[in-house]
């Protein structure tokens, strides 16, 4: 298997581009690549290499989404910093990435993470980067009830813009703030479960599951684009409901 390399620097305003390489534009992310993958996340050999260190396998393409203030700059931040963005809260204006690889198994999965803006008003903007997610990780706020039950409006809007096959987790973020928390955790997992969906909650604070979300899906599209008949089955529902972690507390 041929090895590629991953963009380490923090990306924006990627293309939503359908498969074919798009420039990254942005200060931090000059000259490098938005490397184009094929529908099953298998990135294509002859595709432009990105002008950085760290060699991937395939990749993939994993969007944030869910109301503004859930913390999904935060999860990604936690995610690809091991930091948390204490202090003032900063909106995402239209849509940001970064990239982080991961060993699965032994193959280099790289994820490039697309955070989106919550706020109504760039909803069209990322309308267009539905198409090409591989994943989409849908959150809400345990202390913010409005966040939760605007759920079932994300999962409305999925439906018209992403792929068929996406693969879908449902993440009740903050779940560090026991003191103000609103959704319980049964309640959580009971609309996981119409939705037919893993269920974790994260807390981007503590980092609580927050390397297991996108561990989980970084194995199920690994598992999905180089599954081989000698290769034993990952259920994601399962692996989840295995390693996930609970606060221990869920009463509002
Ligand atoms: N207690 C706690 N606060 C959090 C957590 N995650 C995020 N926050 C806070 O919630 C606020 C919003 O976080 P963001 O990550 O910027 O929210 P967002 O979903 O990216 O919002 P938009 O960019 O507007 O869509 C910030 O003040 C964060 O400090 C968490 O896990 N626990
Ligand atoms: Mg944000």
């Amino acid at each position: 298997m041929s090895r590629k390399k991953a963009s380490k620097s923090k990306g924006g305003n990627a293309s939503p581009s359908g498969g074919t390489p798009a420039k990254d534009n942005t200060k931090s992310g000059k000259n490098s690549l938005v490397v184009g993958v094929q529908a099953n996340g298998v990135v294509h050999p002859s595709r432009p290499v990105c002008n950085s260190s760290e060699f991937y396998d395939i990749a993939f393409k994993v969007m944030l989404v869910g109301d503004s203030g859930v913390g999904k700059t935060c999860l990604l931040v936690r995610f690809k910093d091991g930091a948390f963005l204490a202090g003032s809260f900063i909106s995402t204006v239209g849509i940001d990435f970064r990239n982080k690889v991961l060993n699965i198994d032994g193959v280099k999965v790289k994820l490039q993470i697309w955070d989106t803006a919550g706020q109504e008003r760039f909803r069209s903007v990322t309308h267009a980067y539905y198409r090409d997610a591989h994943a989409l990780l849908l959150l809400y706020d345990v202390t913010n009830k409005a966040s939760f039950d605007n759920t079932r409006a994300w999962l409305t809007e999925i439906h018209e813009y992403a792929q068929k096959d996406v693969v879908l987790m449902l993440l009740g973020n903050k779940a560090d703030a026991s003191h103000s928390r609103t959704v319980r955790r049964d309640e959580g997992e009971r609309l996981a479960k119409e939705f037919g969906v893993p269920f974790m909650e994260t807390s981007a604070r503590s980092g609580l599951n927050v390397e297991l979300a996108f561990t989980a899906i970084a194995k199920e599209l690994k598992y999905r684009s180089m599954k081989e008949t000698d290769e034993p089955t990952f259920k994601l529902h399962e692996y989840v409901s295995k390693e996930v972690q609970t606060t221990g507390c869920c009463r509002p």
